[in-house]
């Protein structure tokens, strides 16, 4: 048998009434008759021993006289609504007088029902089980309402209150946290303060058309945005908004922080266009920037040049000095190639293998073919040994170049293969050169560049 099985059911707390009268007789009368209804009692004859029991015994109502000897009722009401521990019990007067002042002024001091004398003691029960009715349900609301707050107040997630104009009523600690906001800071502020303009002014016009088409299913709104925190930091943030479906046009946005998720998003993606060798860019991220580049030329009508460029007798050098050698010689030249590729509209990308490429942006057919001699002389200056190299002492490489004014009857394609092809001919002629070729259809001569 569990523990569990010995311990005592919680029972609920029996009703509890106070009942305030100065003559014996009155009091015996109510009180009978409220413990005919199931109700537990407590009696006062006096104002300052009503005071002194309600605060005691916490009842769930008070049936309180209003002539009594010394402080009378209506004093007694004034202090119980006014002490903090006894201000939500509801009192209801009992009372001969039954001018309209006297019943104006109890209810102008909190009295929750005003019964006249004599009784009519169905009357006094009737009103009585009404109140405490009343009282449950708007303790059961406020509860609700508390484990509502407590939900909101501890949520991880952002939470705003949003009216159909973009003002904020309110936000959840969380939101001002991520923010950056002090408490209620927020509240009177315009959802235009926080993000973007075109972003904030979609919302808006989401907010109206909901608004004025209340038949509109309940549409859900979640989207990546980016929220200006007080600092004037960006901050990533899922972005999820649902009308209320209150009797006010009311919206509740949730805010939920992606900033890390972001952050090694990003970092995926980076890493994703880098070649993981020689820490240069890789032959996807090149693709990408030649068709990005190709279509701005087009645009433009500036020229685009492209270096293809491939080590000579690299095979050798592996198979003679060792794959991480091999490695390590890529690696230099890579830094050696990304030294002349500075621009934004340049590029120094590993294609594969010992093949390299580099792309110039609005660059003319004499400045690529001085480039290229400029980058062959770099390589074959960095002084690696390469001892199966029938053609230099040193790691050497062939360069082909290719230079368009793209226009829309050429091809990316092409252009690649004309580098590439340049690139084929220098290895057929020795090695450790530079061809260079104008190509497109606006071009018709070829020019030859060859080092050394
Ligand atoms: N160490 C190393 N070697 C590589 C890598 N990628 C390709 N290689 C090697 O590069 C060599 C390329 O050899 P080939 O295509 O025959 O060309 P080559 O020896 O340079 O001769 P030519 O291009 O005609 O001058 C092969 O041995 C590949 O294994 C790499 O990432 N690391």
């Amino acid at each position: 048998m569990s523990n569990l099985d010995h311990a005592p059911a919680a029972t609920p707390r029996q009703t509890a009434i106070l009942i305030v009268d100065d003559a014996p007789a009155q009091l015996g009368l109510i009180r009978s008759m409220m413990l005919q209804q199931g109700y537990h009692t407590f009696v006062a004859n006096s104002g300052e021993r009503a005071l002194v029991i309600a605060q005691r015994a916490q009842p769930d109502l008070i049936l309180l006289d209003i002539v009594l000897p010394g402080m009378d009722g209506m004093e007694v009401c004034r202090r119980l609504k006014a002490h903090p521990s006894t201000c939500n019990i509801p009192v209801i007067f009992m009372s001969a007088r039954t001018d309209t002042d006297d019943i104006v002024a109890a209810f102008d001091i909190g009295a929750s029902d005003y019964i006249p004398k004599p009784l009519r003691l169905a009357e006094v029960c009737a009103r009585v089980r009404a109140q405490l009715h009343f009282r449950h349900t708007s303790t059961s609301q406020q509860q609700q309402a508390d484990r509502l707050r407590l939900i909101v107040d501890s949520m991880d997630e952002g939470l705003m209150v949003l009216e159909p104009s973009g003002r904020i009523q309110y936000t959840n600690p969380a939101c001002n946290r991520y923010l950056g906001y002090a408490p209620n800071e927020l509240a009177g502020c315009s959802l235009d303060d926080l993000l973007a303009p075109s972003v904030a002014q979609e919302y808006l016009e989401l907010f109206s058309q909901s608004v004025l088409d209340a038949s509109a299913p309940n549409w859900r709104g979640a989207r990546e945005v980016l929220i200006r925190q007080r600092d004037g930091m960006l901050r990533a943030m899922d972005f999820t908004l649902t009308p209320m479906g209150s009797e006010q046009p009311l919206f509740v946005a949730l805010l939920h922080d992606i900033t890390h998720h972001k952050q090694s998003e990003n970092a995926l993606q980076r890493a994703a266009l880098i070649d993981p060798l020689t820490k240069i860019a890789n032959r996807r991220h090149f693709d990408t920037f030649l068709d990005k580049e190709w279509q701005r030329a087009l645009r433009s009508g500036e020229p685009l040049s492209l270096i293809v460029l491939d080590v000579d007798h690299f095979k050798g050098y592996n198979d003679s000095l060792g794959h991480a050698a091999g490695d390590a010689c890529l690696q230099q030249v890579a830094m050696a190639l990304q030294s002349h590729a500075l621009r934004a509209t340049d590029l120094a990308a590993r294609y594969g293998g010992e093949e390299f490429v580099l792309l110039f942006g609005e660059t003319g057919f004499e400045a690529a073919c001085l480039l290229a001699e400029t980058i062959r002389a770099h390589v074959e200056s960095l002084n690696i040994a390469n001892p199966r190299s029938a053609t230099s002492r040193w790691v050497t490489a062939s360069l082909g170049v290719a230079t368009i004014v793209p226009t829309q009857f050429d091809d990316i394609k092409e252009f690649f293969v004309c580098a590439d092809r340049a690139m084929y001919a220098v290895k057929e002629a020795g090695r450790n050169g530079v061809r260079a070729v104008q190509t497109g259809a606006t071009f018709d001569t070829i020019a030859d560049v060859l080092a050394s």
